[in-house]
Formats: C-alpha cells, structure tokens, sequence
C-alpha cells in the first residue's frame, strides 16, 4: 500500500470510530429514553382514571369531565408516539453502527468559492444527524444528493432537489466495505462506480435470501429506482441484470421519498410464486423498511375463485405443457391458451357484454329448498324489460331489489305455512330468550299486555323464516343470482355466438383454426367444474363485468416481477383491479416460459395500457448474476442474447457430459456434487424439466446425498443441495447449476429453448450440463469454445 493511500486509510478509519462512537452516544441516550416513555405510557395506561376527575352532575360538570379526559388521552397519545419514534430511531442507528457508511463523494457545487473546501458526503443505509453540531455524518442513500455516487465518477456532475438541479464538480468518489467497526475495502475510483466493490461482491457465495445491492447500484439500475415520473415504468432486463435487486430497492426509494404520504401496505408486489415471496423477504428489512404486500396472481384467482371451481394453478399448466405433448387435444389446448389470453378475447368479452344486454342473459332461478320462487325465466324477463339504455350493471342493481322485494313478500305470507311450526319446536332455548326479549320491547312500545300466546308463535315463526332466508338473501346481495358459470360456459358451447361476438369486436382473425376443438374441450372442463389456468383470469372478467367490479383503491403501487410470465389479458385485468396505482413491470422476454402471449412480446399493449406519454420503458443489458464464460455460452440460445454484457468477472467454462445411460448419468451427478461441495459451494441445484422429473431424481439420488426436493411453489427455498423443475428456479439463483437431462430428446423444440435458458442462467459461478445421449442443439448450436464437453 503506499504511504498516501495508507494515510487515507488511516485517516477514514479514525472517522469511522469518532461516527462509530457519536452513534453509540445516540444509542445509549435513545435506549434510556425508550426506556423512559415506555414506563410512563404504562404509568398512563394503568393510572388514566385515577387522574380523570369524574363529575356527572351537571352540564358544566360533564364539560369538565370531558376535557379531563380529554387532556389525558392527549399526553397518552403524545408519550405513545414518541415511544415509536425512539424505537425506529434505535432501530436505525443500531443498524447503522455496524456498518455507518458505504460511500465517500467529495461535492463542489458551481459558485462556490475557489479556496472552498468540497463538501464531504458519507452515504449510508440510513441518514444520521449529529445534533450537537447539526451537521449529517451520514446521509441516507436515498437522499438526493446521494444520487451522485451512483450517476458519476469523478468530474463534473449534477443532481436534482426538488428546488432544481444543482452541479458542480466531484472531486473524490471512494468506495468502503466496513465490518464490525473496521474498514475491510477502500477503493477510489475513476471509471464508473463499482467495478472493484462489486467483482468482490458478485464473487462471494450465494444465499437463501436475496441481498440488498445499496452499496454498489449501477447508474441503469439508479434510473429505475429513481423513476418516478411516469405511471407505467417497464423493465427489459437480461437474466441476471439485477431487474429484481433494482425493484426492491425503488421500493425502498419510494418509501423514503413519500414516507408522508405512503405506508409499505400500499405497495404490492406480485411474485412468480410463494416462494419468491420468501426469498426477497429479508431485503427491505435489511435496508430498515417495513415489507410490501406480497401475492401471486394464482393466490388472487384462488380467493375469488375457489368457491366455485377447482382452480388450476400456472404450475400444473407449465407441467402438461412440458410434458404431456402427445396428450390428446395437445396442440388444442396450446392454441386455445394463446387465444385466451390475448387482448383480442378481451375484446370479444367486452363485445359479449354488449350483446349480453340486448339478449343471452343467464339467471339462477331464486329458489327456497325445492321451491322456486322466482324462476330463471322471470329474472331474464323482467332483466330484458328495463329500459335498454340503462347500463348492465346498473340494470342488475334493479334486480337485485326487486328480488329482495320478492323475497321479503315470500316471508310474510310463509311464516304461516305448517313446517315453521315445525321448526319452532327444534329452537333452543337461546332462541327463545332472544324472541321473548323482542316481544317484551314491542309490547311496551304498543301497550300490549304479554300474555299473548299468538303474537309469541308470530314472533317466532317470523324469525324461523328471517334465520332460513337468510342464506339467500346474501346470495341475492352478491348478485349471485347471474349465472356466470352458464354465461361462460355458453359462449363456448355456442359457436355461432362465438362467431357473432368475434365479428362484433374485430377479433376474427385472432380465432385459431380449431377453436372448434378448444370450444369443447373448455365445455368439457366447465362440466367438471374446473377452470383451466388460461381460463381464470377471462372468466372472473366476465365475473366483474356482471358483477361489477371489485377494485383496491388504497394500493399506490404494483411491482410486477417475471412480467413476461403475464398475459396481456392478466395485465389489463391487474390495471383494472389497481385504478389508483402506479405500475412498475419486470421482465425479460427470453425467460418467458408460458404458453401464453407474453405482455413483453410486443410493447404496444402494455404501454396502450397507461399510454405512451405515461409510461417509460428501461433496458438493462449488462448481466451480473454469472461469470463471463457461463453468460458468453448462454447468450447464444436466444433471440438478441449478443446485446447481452457479461460482467467482468471470470470462472470456469461450462461443462456438457454425455452419459449413455440413466445409471451413469446419475453417478457422474453424484460425482459432480461431492466435488463442488469439497470445492465449498454453499448452494447447489440440480434442475429438471419438470416437477415429475425432479421427483423420480429425487427419489433416485436422496439416500446417497442430503438433497432437498423442491416440486411444489408454496415450498420456501432452502440452502444447500436442491432439486428443482426450472419453472420454480425462475427468479432465483445458485453458485452451481447442474441441468439433469440437457438432451436432444428434453430440450429442441422451440418452446423449450427459453426454459432451457432460464435453468442455465441461474448459475452464478459453475453451469454443468447433464446429457443422457446426444445434448441438445441449444447446446450444439454453441461455439465450440465458449464449453468443456466430456
Ligand atoms: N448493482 C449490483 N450490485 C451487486 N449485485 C448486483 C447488482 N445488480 C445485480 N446484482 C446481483 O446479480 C444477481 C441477479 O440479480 P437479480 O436477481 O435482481 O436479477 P434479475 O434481472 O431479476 O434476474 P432474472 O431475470 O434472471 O431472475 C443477484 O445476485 C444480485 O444481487
């Protein structure tokens, strides 16, 4: 080290201890203040009658009374805020002291004068005031000025205040890595941030948990957390180029930005799957923020949906997708995922709809045991008899009352029917009580004497009725009286109805060849009351056209994470679920491993979706999850894989073995993974096709090795040795990836080249492909140099 760099060292590290201890003071003088209010808010609590002094006497008493109180619950309120104010402030600095800062700039902005110092800016995970001097010893990285460490190196540069832009010159950009009080890394750096900090941090081993990547944001990444212009954000990023890291991050951003006006539970994020949702858990956390909602479409289409229907999830679709193709109806149902999927059977919905309210309507008679009391046909009559201009859902609130009225004119003749008095004898004792207290109130109220034994049978044969109707009048509230099911179901058992609604909405040319087939097989399924994955997200639209629609209005933001895995039909459905929200959406096309229309195949629909002027689109092309050599061979599968940046960063080329039989293949696994292990990766997985697959390897391997089997979404991920379909590796990452069965036989039709790039690409350090007989061409059709083959 030279003398001039020893020095710096030495000089940072006497800052560290002074912040280190200043924090520790705030520490102490927290802890005891905590301690302090706690212990009055308790005092409060236990005492706040005794100090309230309680006259009822008297008008002028009360008023006393009331501002007693009054005044009391105001020092309770005001103690209890200060407690939770002190808390997070401790819980701040308590992480802060481990670690105080991660980044020196040394700022001078235009205007200054000549001789003038630059400003020394230290950047942490959080701000820290030194009250006494009122100077920040370190300021949170989401401040503004703070977005000069990740946009610049040192030079001229600008950053902007709500005031305006300011510039200026940066004189000094120093990078740290400080544990437990000492500084372990100190760089200074000329090229763009980052390179020397994050080759030390993309080298390390991998996690159960993402990590937060606040130290070494790159300047595309700093534009996606800091985006906050547009409505609609879209994120076009290769595999591993940190679309997730940056995403929870804005989070992050957003929370400190608008911390008055937005709390973490109006954010959600919609994950690929449970657990996804584990994996990303702890970063918010880390980074000192409460976590956002978190879900998964298929969790929402359960809870709307499972009452009716056994809902297939997208996992078991994947699966048939991969690996039923010689089912029968195969290529059918694959068409017919596409079709109902796209926007333009989203219009031919809305064009259903239209239609709906000139005719085809579908009721449930009301019915009341095996009595109907009103029939189908009367619903739709008296439906078809409102005035036509009168909009559809507005018309069904008609219905609703006058069934209710219809309900209400049955209860007051058949509380006098034989079988009441049969259920009266069957009340308990409760429901006794309950009808004498009502009677003794009404009779007061009338002036009756009691003794009335009729009036009593009355009373109770009209709550009989009130307990037993109740079921239906719910059911007549939610509207539940439309037949969505026949709705659906007949759109689809009626071709010519098909057809009309496809001419109606322009959408003719969108029909597959043989929608005649998917037509039946979509009947089929409704019989047995399944709702096919590709159907959930048309039928509950339909659902909510009817209905009416049930939207979240508190929810100010939706992350989309794996957008390409959403079909323009489930985006639109989302817009219309969030109206207040503003959406940001992750994705890379060449991940996108559905059978559906990917809302990232073409931009048009999903920025029609806010509109151009409102929507904003950022490309990420640098990847930093892998090696160079495992990004340089994977690139190559796909579709503009050259515009894909490896970082700077190498490891050993990736590995093809050709084995001639199962045994074997096995064997050379188990080789591999004993090998690795000894070579001290922590995570490693072994990535099969299929959730089958993974089970019969799991089966084979678990009494020679500890693997875990992961074949089911709602599992959390583990550390260690994992077996894994693809589809539930996506978004995740492992230090070494073994791809079981990388065949011609497993992977070459071209539906399976995206799923085999999304299993490659999840390797960070070591990729090892697995062939029983010949590999597949997306392995072949690689530069012979850029893998090993044994
Ligand atoms: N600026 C950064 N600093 C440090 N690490 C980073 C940075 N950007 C990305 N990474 C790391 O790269 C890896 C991939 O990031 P991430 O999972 O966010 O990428 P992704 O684009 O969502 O990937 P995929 O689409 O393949 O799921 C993670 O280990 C992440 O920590």
């Amino acid at each position: 080290m030279s003398r001039e760099r020893e020095e710096a060292w030495l000089q940072e590290q006497t800052r560290v201890d002074e912040v280190i201890g200043l924090i520790g003071q705030s520490i102490a003088g927290l802890e005891q203040e905590v301690g302090k209010v706690r212990g009055e808010v308790v005092s409060i609590r236990k005492h706040f009658w005794d100090d309230v002094s309680i006259n009822l006497s008297n008008s002028s008493d009360l008023i006393e009374t009331y501002s007693s109180m009054k005044q009391q619950a105001e020092v309770l309120l005001e103690r209890e805020f200060r407690h939770r104010h002190s808390s997070v402030m401790l819980s701040r600095l308590t992480r802060l002291i481990r670690s105080p800062y991660f980044g020196r700039i040394d700022f001078k902005e235009d205007g200054a004068r000549g001789a003038e110092e630059p400003e020394r800016i230290y950047l942490g995970i959080a701000s820290y005031l030194h009250e006494e001097s009122g100077l920040y010893l370190v300021y949170d990285w989401r401040a503004p000025i703070s977005s000069l460490y990740y946009d610049y190196s040192p030079g001229t540069a600008a950053y902007t205040t709500p005031e305006g832009k300011i510039s200026g010159v940066m004189e000094l950009k120093r990078q740290f890595a400080i544990q437990d009080g000492s500084i372990r890394l100190m760089f200074d750096t000329n090229l763009m941030i980052g390179d020397e900090l994050l080759q030390q941090v993309l080298s390390r081993t991998s996690d159960a948990q993402m990590k937060s990547i606040v130290a070494t944001i790159q300047k595309e990444q700093n534009r996606i957390i800091r985006n906050d212009d547009k409505r609609m954000l879209i994120v076009q990023g290769a595999a591993g180029s940190g679309k997730t890291s940056a995403a929870l991050q804005r989070v992050a951003y957003l929370l400190y930005k608008h911390r008055k006006t937005l709390r973490a539970d109006q954010l959600v994020l919609f994950s690929p799957n449970p657990m996804f949702n584990s994996y990303v858990s702890t970063v918010l956390p880390e980074l000192g923020e409460e976590n956002m909602q978190q879900t998964t479409l298929q969790e929402y289409l359960e809870h709307r949906l499972s009452s009716q229907f056994a809902v297939e999830d997208p996992f078991t679709q994947i699966e048939y997708v991969h690996g039923e193709v010689h089912a029968p109806g195969y290529a059918a149902r694959i068409n017919g995922i596409a079709f109902k999927s796209s926007l333009e059977f989203l219009n031919m919905i809305m064009a259903y709809r239209s239609l709906l309210e000139r005719e085809q309507m579908r009721f449930h008679s009301v019915c009341f045991e095996e009595r109907v009391l009103v029939s189908a046909e009367q619903i739709k009559e008296k439906f078809y008899a409102y005035d036509p201009s009168i909009r559809l859902v507005n018309r069904m609130q008609l219905l609703r009352e006058w069934l209710v009225a219809s309900l209400k004119s049955f209860a007051e003749t058949a509380w006098k029917e034989a079988w009441v008095e049969d259920e009266i004898e069957l009340l308990d004792s409760d429901d006794y009580q309950r009808a004498f207290k009502q009677l003794k109130v009404k009779n007061k109220k009338k002036r009756e004497t009691f003794k009335d034994f009729d009036k009593e049978k009355e009373l109770l044969s009209k709550m009989v009725i009130k307990q037993r109707l109740r079921p239906l009048l719910d059911d007549i509230q939610s509207l539940n009286f439309i037949d969505i099911v026949s709705l659906y179901k007949q759109l689809f058992a009626d071709e010519s109805l098909l057809m009309q609604v496809a001419g109606d909405a322009d959408a003719l040319k969108a029909l597959p060849e043989d929608y005649q087939t998917i037509c039946q097989m979509t009947v089929h399924r409704l019989e047995s009351s399944e709702l096919a994955y590709e159907d959930a997200t048309p039928f509950l639209y339909l659902q909510e056209l009817m209905q009416g629609f049930q939207v979240n209005t508190s929810i100010r933001h939706v992350i989309v994470d794996e957008a390409q895995d959403y079909s323009p039909f489930q985006l639109h459905y989302l817009k219309q679920l969030f109206p207040r929200c503003r959406m940001t959406a992750l994705g890379d096309l060449n991940q996108a491993i559905y059978a559906h229309a990917s809302i990232l195949s073409s931009f048009d629909p999903i920025v029609e979706l806010y509109g151009a002027e409102e929507t904003e689109i950022i490309r990420l092309q640098q990847s930093y999850r892998s090696t160079r050599e495992i990004v340089e061979f994977t690139r190559g599968m796909v579709a503009g894989g050259e515009a894909i940046e490896p970082f700077n960063r190498s490891g050993s080329k990736p590995q093809v073995t050709i084995a001639d039989n199962e045994s074997e293949l096995q064997k050379r696994i188990i080789d591999n993974i004993r090998m690795l292990q000894l070579e001290g990766y922590a995570s490693i997985a072994l990535i099969c096709k299929t959730a089958q697959e993974s089970r019969d390897v799991h089966q084979a391997l678990k009494d020679m090795l500890p693997v875990h089997l992961i074949a089911s979404p709602s599992q959390n991920f583990v550390k260690g040795i994992v077996i894994i379909p693809a589809y539930l590796a996506k978004g995740v990452e492992f230090d070494a990836v073994m791809i079981y069965n990388g065949s011609k036989q497993q992977y070459s039709h071209e539906r399976e080249r995206k799923l085999f790039y999304t299993a490659c690409t999840r390797a960070m350090h070591h990729l090892h492909i697995f062939t029983l007989g010949e590999p597949s061409p997306f392995i072949t059709l690689q530069g012979e140099e850029t893998y090993l083959l044994s």
